[in-house]
């Protein structure tokens, strides 16, 4: 099987990840690449890395030719945008994989609170699989549309959500301080991205205001069928990519230690048999996953509390290698394919 794919926003950082990854996934291949102001020139013109690699000149979006040549396509667009495009994507017929947030959520009023937008496509709004296939694949396997996970959220998900189903923590008390290098805010030129508003500093922002907050809340509720309180502070650190979050958790068990040893046997009950989840003795870092789609976690005691570690790189397992892995579920192919 070779699936074609198409690309909408492809001269963004995760539309270069995206294209990276298919040049060299053996049953998938990118067919077509779409842009605006660059449509006409070719891909690698826009991403110099893709030089030799693809061969693609950016096109303008159409929908219909997606859907007469392609099997798939990935939404690389910001919140907003996203939606009203992913809607005629499917209208036309084409199983879509939309990176942004417009459908990860459970609620319409808690988007429309958050994002600060009328939301295009409302019906949809909690009607669209949150593509985590660590959770939700067998829903994945048949979706039309796949909302593929925020950066952010994806690093604290994995964690706690075992943890919440298995009654092991008080879920009205976790806090979760994640530290994300600057390709998470996009490519797009913005003052607090440039070089030397970043390098040697590191800052938290949207502090109690983040939108990601409400998303960690929503699906470590859905998966732990609890209404967990989350506190969520955001960093900007001077690297490139990855993202580490620091979730301090307080153990339902008065016995700190014993409760770690239960939240390492929880972790490896319910990821043994996922692929791209590893539950680790060290403690993570984000330099042991960079270009990688796993998560490495781990848990520690301190004082009351048990601190749960997790790394992962926000361009792959934070969004475009779970894409990767998000069509190799809808499309019947293993997991891993492309992805090692
Ligand atoms: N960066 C990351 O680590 C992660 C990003 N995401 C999400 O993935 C999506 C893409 O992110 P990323 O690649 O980093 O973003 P970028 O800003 O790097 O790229 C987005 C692309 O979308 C196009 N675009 C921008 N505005 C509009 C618009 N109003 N209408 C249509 N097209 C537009 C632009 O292409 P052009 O102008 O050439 O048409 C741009 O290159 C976003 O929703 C983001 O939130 C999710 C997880 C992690
Ligand atoms: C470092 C940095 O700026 N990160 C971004 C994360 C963006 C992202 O991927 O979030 P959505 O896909 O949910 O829009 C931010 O905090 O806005």
């Amino acid at each position: 099987m070779s699936l074609s794919v198409a690309l909408i926003g492809a001269t963004g950082y995760t539309g270069l990840e995206v294209a990276k990854l298919l040049s060299v996934h053996p049953q998938a291949r990118l067919t077509i690449a779409t842009a605006r102001a660059d449509a006409g020139q070719p891909i690698a013109s826009v991403h110099p890395s893709l030089v030799g690699r693809v061969d693609l000149v950016l096109e303008e979006l159409d929908a219909d030719k997606i859907a007469s040549r392609c099997d798939v396509a990935m939404c690389c667009l910001p919140h907003g945008a996203s939606a009203e495009t992913v809607r005629g994507l499917c209208a036309a017929g084409v199983r879509v994989i939309d990176f942004s947030a417009d459908f990860r959520l459970s609620s319409l009023d808690v988007y429309e609170h958050w994002y600060k937008v009328k939301h295009p496509w409302p019906e949809r709004v909690g009607q669209t699989v949150y593509g985590l296939p660590e959770f939700f694949a067998d829903e994945i396997a048949k979706a039309d549309l796949v909302a593929n996970p925020g950066c952010y959220p994806t690093s604290a998900i994995l964690p706690l959500a075992p943890l919440a189903k298995a009654g092991l923590i008080e879920t009205d008390d976790i806090i979760v301080d994640s530290k994300s290098g600057v390709s998470g805010a996009g490519r797009g030129l913005k003052l607090g991205t440039l070089y030397c508003e970043t390098n040697e500093s590191i800052a938290a922002y949207a502090v109690g205001s983040h939108r990601h907050g409400p998303e960690i809340d929503d699906l470590v509720g859905r998966i732990g069928g609890i209404d967990p309180q989350v506190i969520f502070t955001p960093h900007l650190t001077p690297m490139s990519r990855g993202i580490l979050s620091t979730i301090y958790v307080r153990p339902k068990s008065d016995d700190v230690v014993g409760a770690v040893k239960q939240v390492t046997q929880c972790w490896r009950d319910c990821y043994g048999e996922q692929p791209f989840v590893n539950v680790v003795d060290h403690l993570p870092a984000t330099a042991h996953v960079a270009g990688t789609n796993y998560v490495q976690m781990a848990a520690r005691a301190s004082g009351k509390r048990i601190v749960l570690l997790s790394a992962i790189d926000n361009l792959a397992k934070g969004a475009s290698g779970a894409a990767i892995q998000n069509m190799n579920v809808m499309f019947g192919i293993d997991q891993q394919v492309g992805l090692n």
